[in-house]
């Protein structure tokens, strides 16, 4: 284990085991949809990458960036969009691919600005869902964990853009951020 971690929270085999899980949900569910996956840059590669091996059906992917914090230490609930898709979503499935649901901010703000792009649906699924710190009324279609409010990383979750390479989801050690 990293010496940073204090605990591992979800370890590499149960994030494997929930991804084909939500695999085979979401194969049914879109089964001939040919959806559009978006994946909110960074946190949401790994789970992006692990998600859609375990789609058996035909599907885009396209990316997307955004900060919800500007200059400020809070989130202003305004989100920049940093990167854009490449491609339309008018009339298209869309399925938001996210790492972490925390204040619920980032998802709410992406959500309505897909469906004014005028999507034919729009759902979410994240990995894990922190309900304790929402901000916003919002809960994912699809959730993989449901989590304490613990300060997370690894698998695609940074601290200071550290951690992201972790396998698994580990809670960090206070002395680490406080320090
Ligand atoms: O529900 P919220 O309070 O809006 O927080 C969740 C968002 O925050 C994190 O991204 P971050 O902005 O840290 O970017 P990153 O994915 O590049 O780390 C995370 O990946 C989600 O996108
Ligand atoms: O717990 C977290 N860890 C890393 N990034 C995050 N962004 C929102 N919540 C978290
Ligand atoms: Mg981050």
């Amino acid at each position: 284990m990293h010496q940073d971690i204090k605990e591992i929270l979800i370890s590499e085999r149960q994030i494997q085991e929930k991804v084909a899980e939500l695999g085979k949900a979401l194969s049914r569910e879109y089964q001939d949809l040919n959806p559009l996956c978006i994946c909110v840059l960074k946190g949401a590669v790994p789970f992006m990458a692990d998600l859609i091996r375990k789609l058996e059906i035909p599907l885009q992917m396209d990316f997307m960036a955004v900060s919800s914090y500007g200059n400020s230490t809070t989130s202003s609930g305004v989100v920049r969009i940093l990167k854009d898709l490449d491609s339309a979503v008018e009339g298209r499935h869309v399925l938001i691919v996210e790492d972490i649901i925390d204040s619920g901010l980032t998802l709410s703000y992406l959500v309505e600005m897909l469906k004014g792009r005028n999507a034919a649906s729009v759902k979410i699924v994240t990995l894990l869902d922190k309900p304790d710190r929402r901000k916003v009324n919002l809960s994912p279609d699809y959730s993989g964990f449901t989590i304490p409010d613990e300060f997370v990383v690894g698998y695609g979750l940074d601290y200071a853009e550290k951690y992201r390479n972790l396998p698994y989801i580990g809670i960090l050690k206070e002395e680490v951020y406080k320090s």
